[in-house]
């Protein structure tokens, strides 16, 4: 399926390709309703990374992004390469803050038992775009009391 990459209402997201990323395709939403882009790996042409089990790796994207003000970039693994390989984000979801300018990269980890190999233009993990709310902090000696209380960490049964 080709993938879909325009025509969709929304802040508007600013990238610059790095040189490692020439010729590799755009992050791209593959389907009309998709909540994710997709993110390809920017490694060396016939140089693949191979994750051993139990090993992970920062891999590029070729990528650096402008978050419009007010949103983040959530990096969040893709559900086919951890069931078929038990590869996955380490630190997900992954923060792209708004005013980070450095490349985006992902952080994988092979959770299989086999290596996994990541060739160049592999997706490797997805992108949601979010909002993100700031808040003003307010110190106080009491707070406000509430039925649950302290209650938590299965408090309310099974
Ligand atoms: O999966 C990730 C996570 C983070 N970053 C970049 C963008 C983000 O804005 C920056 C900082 O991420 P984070 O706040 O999660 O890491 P930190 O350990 O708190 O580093 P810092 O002290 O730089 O904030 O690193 C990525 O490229 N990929
Ligand atoms: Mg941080």
């Amino acid at each position: 399926m080709s993938a879909i990459r325009s025509n969709v209402p929304g802040p508007l997201l600013t990238l610059k390709r790095l040189p490692h990323g020439e010729g590799l395709e755009l992050p791209a939403y593959e389907t009309a309703g998709a909540a994710g882009m997709d993110l390809r790996a920017a490694v060396d042409d016939g140089k693949p990374l191979t994750l051993a089990p139990g090993a992970r790796a920062l891999v590029p994207t070729g990528w650096i992004m402008e978050i419009p003000h007010g949103f983040e970039a959530q990096i969040r693994p893709r559900s086919g390469l951890a069931l078929k390989n038990g590869v996955t984000c380490l630190n997900t979801p992954g923060t792209i803050d708004s005013d980070y300018r450095g490349e985006v990269k992902v952080l994988l980890i092979n959770l299989g038992e086999a290596d996994f190999v990541i060739s160049r233009g592999m997706r490797v993990a997805q992108m949601v775009i979010a909002p993100v709310t700031q808040v003003r902090l307010t110190e106080v000696t009491e707070t406000s009391e509430t039925v649950r209380g302290a209650g938590g960490f299965g408090s309310t049964g099974v």
